[in-house]
Formats: structure tokens, sequence, C-alpha cells
């Protein structure tokens, strides 16, 4: 992917060039959306998501071809017993996401959202990141470089989750190597473990804290130390995507660390992103709080694999269905409402 320099710079420079908003786009859909038949801002945050996707998009707000992607990796630091389930799981996962078996596949079916699992060399876990870095250089870059093939099949929407047993740990160390506080504020049960196992995992991340430290002030270097390969690639696919003018619907906490290493080398990176819901892990609102995020959705949901980001793309569909057709005021034969002050 480099011909000069160093991988990540390549990465960086793509942060520097990332478009902004299209503002003759959201001007046109702010017109279009004051003739709808409905008293203006009565759809709220539809209303918000419209605009948002015209924004990104550059266009009339629509959603045809809508994906879901959902990043596996497996983690060194699951030897220390940081998860309720085995290592095993992710690959099993995985396998039930191909079958059409997982909740994941129910989710993108009720909204007809495409969906593709990325299995991310499974059988090579990444460094133990308690006693050495996750990745090298070359391997990070190539994995943020892989996530950007997302981008290839055209979609419209892009939700981004991920599977891996382990990395809801990872997730707490680059959230505290990134935005500071204690290794307590940022671990959680993930998927299912009790006080003794939250304890366990702050001990891991603050030993991964400790052995990396002088070498997290670069969020890039966070990544590849203390992150994973679904890390990686869920960044390089929402870096992508805002190259290709691709609005992104992020998921839960591991898929919001991963996020935040793009928020951390600029805070207007994210300004594509949607966050689909607010997980039970603790860190996830701590983190949106940080990045002045707010989630559309709360349902006390901790499972990932994308299915937080997947629902909000329901909602974020009839937003722009909304917006694309209904009728105007003048369509319809319906009066909109007297102007001027003298009733
Ligand atoms: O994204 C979340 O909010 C979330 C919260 C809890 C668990 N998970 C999922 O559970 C797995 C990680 O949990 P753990 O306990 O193995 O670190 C991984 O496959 C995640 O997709 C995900
Ligand atoms: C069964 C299972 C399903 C998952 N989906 C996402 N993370 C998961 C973790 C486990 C353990």
């Amino acid at each position: 992917m480099s011909i000069t320099g160093l991988p990540f710079d390549d990465i960086r420079e793509l942060v520097r060039r990332m478009p902004g908003p299209d503002m003759a786009a959201v001007r046109a859909k702010r017109e279009r959306e004051a003739t709808l038949t409905k008293p203006a801002g009565s759809l709220g945050r539809l209303e918000e998501l419209s605009e948002w996707l015209a924004a990104w998009q550059g266009r009339a707000p629509a959603v045809r071809r809508p994906l879901v992607a959902v990043f596996a990796g497996n983690h060194g630091v699951a030897r220390h017993g940081v998860s309720a389930f085995p290592a095993e799981v992710t690959a099993q996962m995985a396998a039930n996401f191909a079958a059409g078996g997982a909740a994941i596949n129910q989710i993108c079916a009720t909204f007809d959202l495409g969906l593709k699992i990325y299995d991310l060399a499974l059988e090579l876990p990444t460094g133990d990141i308690s006693e050495e870095a996750a990745m090298d250089e070359r391997t990070c870059a190539a994995t943020m470089a892989f996530g950007m093939e997302v981008l290839a099949g055209e979609p419209d929407l892009l939700c981004i989750g991920e599977m891996g047993i382990g990395n809801t740990t990872v997730a707490a160390a680059v959230l505290a190597a990134l935005f500071g506080g204690e290794p307590a504020l940022w671990v959680g049960p993930g998927t299912g473990q009790d006080a003794a196992g939250v304890a366990r995992k702050a001990a891991v991340v603050e030993k991964a804290l400790a052995f990396h430290a002088g070498h997290l002030a670069d969020p890039l270097e966070v990544l590849r130390r203390v992150g994973g390969r679904e890390l990686a690639a869920m960044a390089g696919a929402i870096l992508a995507a805002r190259t290709q003018r691709v609005p992104v619907i992020v998921d839960g906490f591991v898929a919001t660390a991963a996020a935040a290493v793009l928020y951390a080398m600029d805070p207007a990176a994210l300004d594509h992103c949607v966050f689909g819901h607010v997980s039970a892990e603790p860190g996830h609102m701590r983190a949106l709080e940080r990045m002045d995020k707010v989630p559309l959705l709360a349902l006390g949901m901790r499972l990932g694999e994308g299915t937080g980001a997947a629902l909000a793309a329901g909602i974020v569909k009839a937003a722009a269905a909304c917006h694309g057709g209904m009728a105007t005021f003048e369509q319809a034969a319906v009066t909109n409402r007297a102007e001027g002050s003298h009733h």
C-alpha cells in the first residue's frame, strides 16, 4: 500500500485530506424538508439524520445499498481469562454468521441490509498487550487498508461491527490510552464477567498501559500496541468511508474504541458517523460523552456483531424514506400553516 515512508504515513495523509460536509446538498435538503406535509421540525431527530445523510452522501439523501460489515479477530490477551467465553468462540460465531444463525443475520433480514463478515487471521491471535505490542506497524496499517476494502461494493450507508473474544479488554485499553483515567473506568462485564473478572480485566489493562508507557501519545501507536486486528480494520473502514463520502453507523463499545482512534487524530474525523446505540458496557457511554456523541438507541444491548448499528440503520432508512418519498403540501393539497402574525 505504501511506496514512500512508513505505512502509517499514508493513514495520516488520508486524515489530513478528508472531505467536509456537502453544504449545497444540505441546503437543498432543507429546502425540500420545508415543503413536506408535516409541521416543521416534527420528525425530530429523523430530520437531523436525513440532513446528515445529505451532508455526507453529497446528494439528496437515500439509502439503497446499506451494508453491515462485521470484522472478526482474536486476541493474545484472551489467555488471561478476561472473557467469559473461550477464544474458539470467535471462529465458531464467524461460521454462525455465515450460516445465518446469529442475531445480526435476523436484524439485517428485518431491515433489508447487506451483510459481510471479514475474518482477520483468526488462527493468529494478536500479541498479548500486557507484555508486547498487539501488532507491528506493517500489520496494523495493512489491516486498516484491508478494512478499507468494504467500500469496494459501493455501499451508500455503512454499519461497522465486530466479533472477537477478549476484545472488550483491548477496547478498554485503547480508550484508557486515548482518553486517560483509571482502567477501572473503561472495563466492564463484556460477555458476562462477574466482579472478580472485571477486576482481572482492569489489572490486565493496567499492566498493558504500564508496559507501553511512553509510546501512547500517537493514536495510531495506541491502536497498534494495545488494539487488535478488528479494531484496525474498523478504523480503516470508517476512514475510507469518509474519503468516499459514505455515512457510517458505529456499533457498540468495541467499534466505538476503534472510531475513537480517528477522533484522537482529528475530532472532525467522525463527523460522518452516527453512533447507533449505547451498549450496556459502562465505558461505552463514557467514551461517547468524551467525544460529544449522542447515541440513537439505548436498548440495554451488549452483543456487538453490528447489532446496535443495524437496528439504527432501520431508523436511518426510515428517515431517508420520509424525506425522499413524502408528498409536499402542494402535491397533496394540504393547507400549510398560516404565515405572518395577524391571527
Ligand atoms: O460492543 C459492545 O458494546 C459489546 C459489549 C459486550 C460484548 N461485546 C461482544 O463480546 C465479545 C467481547 O467480549 P469479551 O468479554 O470477550 O471481551 C465481542 O465479540 C464483542 O462483539 C460487545
Ligand atoms: C456467543 C457469542 C456471540 C457474540 N457475538 C458477538 N460477540 C459474541 C460473543 C459471544 C460469546
